[in-house]
Formats: structure tokens, sequence, C-alpha cells
């Protein structure tokens, strides 16, 4: 898989890891805001922006879970990549689940990033927020993303504007829970996974389960993982949860426990999974084909594992704890 240099698509190898073996993740470069304020460059208008998400994605999962939550899903439009990632980087129009792109007609998501920047350089990565009316990119960091939508199309009609996701008074411990988690969960499984060598792969591997062993403790006695409601942290962290027997187990060789081995982490999952409308954000199949057949440096031969089970409607026991 590729990148755009100086608005060139350049073939590379994906999941490059520095010197010393660490998988490097590379910043985001498109850091714009909508904002509800007057005189923003950026206003909160209905159907003037589109989202470019994979199904696949953990960091796009957060923003299509965010427009579903928030109402948004009638303001904002949606295209969704094919699952495989393969040298021409993420495509459009050849699986069933996928949606293709009314908006830019394009064939690869790097033709979204040209006509925002014909000389960007970096990666073609989801999501990416796009505006219709400047005809560009917005931002293409998640959890900015997450942000905006949390917050900042509140007064468009039929919006959930009760539902807050980032409130003012919780906002450091989420803030604090979510650099653990993101270091050790959401990007430690792409650490164990993209490791270089035995040494950097051993120190993701400790961490990523010294992170979940504390995190299933918290929520032995915490409904949630912030306060007591449901915040971007506990969306944050579902994201990594949905996909780890599925994919990271096998695929990143995060093996130590499965999801399914923590009562209260696959308790918690279920209970999130089963809120109204997240179920319809997770696409099972796009999640497996995506990394089974896009990593030919982990899977060349593109295998797809069968297994394993997995049946988030089961009941769950989370209405035993108070939400505090
Ligand atoms: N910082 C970005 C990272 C997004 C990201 O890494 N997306 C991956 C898919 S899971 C991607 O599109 N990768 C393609 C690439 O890096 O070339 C965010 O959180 O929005």
């Amino acid at each position: 898989m590729g990148a755009l240099v100086d608005g060139k698509w350049e073939y590379e190898p994906i999941g490059k890891s520095g010197g010393d073996g660490r998988f490097e993740r590379q910043e985001t470069t498109f850091r714009d805001q909508v904002e509800d304020r007057e005189g923003a460059r950026f206003a909160p208008e209905s159907g003037r922006y589109h989202l470019y998400v994979s199904y696949a994605c953990p960091w796009a999962h957060r923003t299509l879970i965010a427009r579903k939550l928030k109402g948004l899903e009638p303001h904002i439009d949606l295209s969704v990549v094919d699952p495989l990632m393969g040298p021409e980087g993420w495509a459009f129009g050849d699986d069933p689940d996928g949606m293709d792109d009314p908006v830019n007609g394009a064939r690869y998501l790097r033709e979204v990033y040209l006509a925002a920047d014909p000389r960007y350089t970096g990666r073609v990565s989801v999501p990416v927020l796009w505006d219709k009316r400047e005809g560009t990119i917005v931002s293409n960091e998640s959890s900015e993303i997450l942000r905006m939508f949390n917050s900042a199309f509140d007064r468009l009609p039929g919006v959930n504007a009760e539902l807050d996701l980032y409130p003012a008074p919780l906002r450091a411990e989420i803030d604090r829970v979510n650099d653990g988690v993101y270091t050790d969960i959401n990007n430690g499984v792409y650490r164990n996974g993209f490791a270089g060598t035995q040494a950097a792969y051993e120190e993701a591997f400790d961490a990523l389960f010294a992170r979940l062993d504390e995190t299933e403790e918290r929520l032995s006695h915490h409904r949630y993982l912030v306060g007591d409601r449901i915040t971007e942290a506990d969306w944050r962290l579902f994201v990594t949860l949905v996909r780890f027997d599925a994919v990271y187990v096998a695929h990143f060789r995060c093996n130590l426990r499965r999801i399914a081995d923590y009562p209260n982490l696959s308790n918690y999952l279920r209970e999130l999974y089963q809120m109204p409308g997240v179920a319809e954000t997770v696409n099972i199949r796009h999640i497996k084909e995506h990394y089974f057949r896009s990593h030919e440096s982990l899977n060349p031969k593109g295998i797809v594992p069968k297994g394993p089970e997995l049946n988030f409607d089961l009941p769950h026991d989370r209405g035993r704890l108070l939400a505090a």
C-alpha cells in the first residue's frame, strides 16, 4: 500500500517501524474544525459535509458511532470504502456493503485528498470529513471529528443535543483515560502487529495486557470508564474491543487472552454493542476481510480465518452495577 508524495502516488510497505523496531504512527494533516460560532470558516450546516469511512477501521468507526448516536445521519452523508486496501490504497465500488462516492466521484480515496490539495504529501487514511462548499478536507483526524460531531451540530433539527460524550466536568479524566487506552490498546494492538523486533513486540504486548487487566478491574465496580455515563472514552475503547477476538488475537499476535476471557470487558462490550443503532455500525465481514487481506507482510496468502464464533447480542450483566 502506498502514500501520496507531492501529489503522486508512491507504492511502499505499510506499518513502517522505526530503527528500534517500534511501530510509529504518522501525524494527521488536515486539522480544521467545524465550529458553531459567528464567522467560523466551517459552520455547522445541514448537507454541507460528507464523511468518508471504512467499516474496518477503528479510527473511522469512532466517527461513525458519533454520527449515529447524535442523530447526524440526515445532515452528514456517507461513503464507505471497500474492505481491501490494496496497492492503490482505499477504493470504492467493488463491495456490496460499500458506498460509492457521490461527492467527488472517486474510484480511489487518494483522489479526494488530491481534490483538496493537488500537491498533498502524506498517508491517504480514513476517516475524512469533506466540505462540499469549499471543496476541501476539513479534518482527517478521528478524535477531532468525533468532538465536532459531539457538539458543533447541536442546533440542527433533530440532532440529539442532550447527548454529551465529552461533558465539561469529566474532560480531564476522559483525556487521562483516553491517553492510556490510545497508547496501550487502540494503537497498542498496531504496535503489537507491526513491531519490527521481538523486543518491541513484547513491550507492546505487556503494555496491552496490563492495560486490559487494569480496565477489567475498573469495570468490575464501575459501569463505564469515566463518571456515571457513557462518554467518548467508552466508544474509543469499544472500537478496539469489538475487533479484538476476530482480528487482533491472531493477526496482530495479541493472544495472551481474548476479550471473551475477561468477564467484565466482554459484558461491557455487549452492553455498548446493544445500544440503539450501534450494531449497524459494526461490519465484522469488512473488519476481517480488511485486516487479513490487506496486510501482505503479516498474512501473505490473504486467507481470512472462518472463526471465531461471535455473538454480541447475548445478554449482558451490566445492569448489576450502578452507573457510577
Ligand atoms: N490519525 C488518524 C489515523 C487513521 C488511520 O490510521 N486510518 C487507517 C485505517 S484503520 C488508514 O486509513 N490507513 C491508511 C494509511 O495509513 O495509508 C485518525 O485517527 O483519524
